[in-house]
């Protein structure tokens, strides 16, 4: 955003014309709130404040009741500007009553540290006595880039100004944000950091068989049920066939699922000879022994998609970004935040950078999971957060690892998996086994044909 507005202003865009935009966006959204009930607007000196001064003295003008709480602080170019033309009540920000309505305007992009604990005291304070919570841009005290918390309240509505900014999808954001709604100011951006959407899928082709739908390899390892979880939903991801290699009971699992038995990284190096695969998938239920290892190196050195999902994730440890750089093919991980720490060490910035940094390190397309998922490859990352908190439950990464395994393999993304996975929780609503999700796993595809 703060590429794009240099960009804006270089043309000829002022500052002036960006601050009337967003502000007038912001007063539009709390004019449908307010619905005649009293605004508090608190305004802090840098130009998220400026916007709260646009806003304030439009509201009036539309015959609002509106009055201004000011952070001390210096005011200078434009916002200080904006402050001169507003002519209403203006208090400071320790005198403030709360109102029915409250627009927080201290700060936005620009917050730099906590906040004191006064302004923090304060501005809860207010929110928490409000009807009803609106934020300019950011709710005050959400760092811009990682979504960490500075002493943010958490607010019913966040208008983002120009584009989202990371901290609306990521982190604290998802709870301190409320419901986040953009508005357009004009001013074009693009970057390399989106939301996810819906994918746009396909049908197979007329003449499609089983092996140009996909072949997925799962490989089997010490908790079988764990790979069975995963090469279902690989059958359920639109795979053509789905082959569990490992020693576990021919028996197990659906009929349509082939099992090959593979005692050994010998025997699984032989299976891997398959030209067929379309993509190989290790980590659910792997285990961490010798054996297991050898089953890994096996993947690796193979020249097929590989998915790499939990132990495998931790035997990698920090070795990851050496040894996937030097593979040809795609290699898609999914850790959680605890195997990414195992895997690559620290890292600069909030888990957008730190997820990229990581993909450009390794070469590898990563799923860095949580209720903020980033996938992240060469391209840019892709943020996704509308899943379901239930799928906070065992067993939904092996469905997961299984679902990118069939996507990919069919020439797929791993944010198609991702989408897929994240509406099978939706539609399969509360308190599920992981075991459930996989039958919402068609419906869920079929919003996408
Ligand atoms: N660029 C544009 O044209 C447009 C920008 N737009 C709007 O501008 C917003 C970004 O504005 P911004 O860059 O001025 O930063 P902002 O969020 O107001 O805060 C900076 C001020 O806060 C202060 N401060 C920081 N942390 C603090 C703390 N913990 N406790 C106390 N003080 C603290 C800091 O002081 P300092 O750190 O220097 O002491 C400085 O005075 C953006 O979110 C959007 O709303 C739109 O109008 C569209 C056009
Ligand atoms: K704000």
């Amino acid at each position: 955003m703060r590429d794009a507005e240099q960009v804006w202003f270089n043309g000829g865009g002022s500052q002036v014309e960006a601050m009337e935009r967003a502000g007038a966006a912001v007063a539009r959204e709390a004019a449908r709130f307010a619905i005649g009930r009293g605004i508090l607007m608190l305004a802090g000196p840098g130009n998220n404040g400026g916007d709260a001064y646009v806003a304030a003295r439009l509201l009036s003008e539309a015959g609002h009741d509106v009055a201004v709480a000011a952070l001390g602080g210096k005011t200078e170019g434009t916002a200080a500007e904006m402050r001169m033309r507003w002519h209403g009540e203006t208090v400071s920000l320790e005198e403030a009553v709360p109102r029915p309505i409250v627009i927080d305007g201290l700060f936005g992009t620009g917050v730099a540290r906590e906040l004191t604990k006064d302004v923090k005291t304060y501005l809860h304070h207010i929110v928490n006595n409000a009807q009803f919570s609106l934020a300019i841009d950011l709710p005050s005290g959400l760092e811009t880039d990682s979504g960490d918390d500075l002493g943010a309240a958490t607010m019913d509505v966040t208008v983002a100004v120009g584009s989202l900014k990371p901290a609306h999808m990521l982190g604290a954001g998802l709870v301190r944000c409320g419901h986040v709604l953009l508005a357009d100011i004009g001013i074009p951006v693009s970057g390399p950091i989106w939301s996810l959407g819906r994918p746009q899928l396909s049908a197979p082709a007329v003449d499609a068989h089983k092996y140009s739908r996909g072949m997925v390899l799962v490989v089997e390892g010490d908790m079988p049920g764990a790979s069975r979880l995963c090469a279902r939903a690989a059958l359920h991801g639109g795979a053509g066939y789905v082959m569990l290699a490992g020693t576990g009971s021919a028996e197990a699992g659906p009929d349509a699922l082939v099992h090959r038995r593979v005692e050994d990284a010998g025997a699984l190096r032989n299976a891997l000879e398959d030209e067929r695969i379309g993509a190989v998938v290790i980590g659910p239920g792997l285990g961490r022994s010798d054996a297991a290892h050898a089953k890994l190196d096996a993947v690796l050195e193979s020249p097929h998609r590989a998915v790499i999902d939990g132990d495998a994730l931790t035997l990698l440890g920090f070795e990851t970004a050496d040894r996937l750089s030097r593979r040809d093919a795609l290699s898609v991980l999914t850790p959680h935040a605890g195997e990414f720490g195992r895997m690559f060490e620290g890292g600069e910035g909030g888990k957008i950078a730190r997820t990229r940094a990581a993909a450009a390190r390794s070469g590898a397309t990563i799923v860095h999971k949580g209720p903020d998922t980033v996938i992240a490859d060469g391209d840019g990352a892709i943020v996704a957060n509308s899943g379901s908190s239930w799928l906070s439950t065992a067993g939904t990464g092996d469905v997961l690892a299984g679902l990118v395994g069939a996507r990919i393999a069919a020439g797929g993304s791993a944010g198609q998996a991702v989408w897929l996975h994240g509406r099978a929780a939706q539609l399969a609503g509360p308190a599920f086994a992981a075991d459930d999700l996989i039958a919402h796993i068609a419906p869920a595809m079929k919003e996408c044909l």
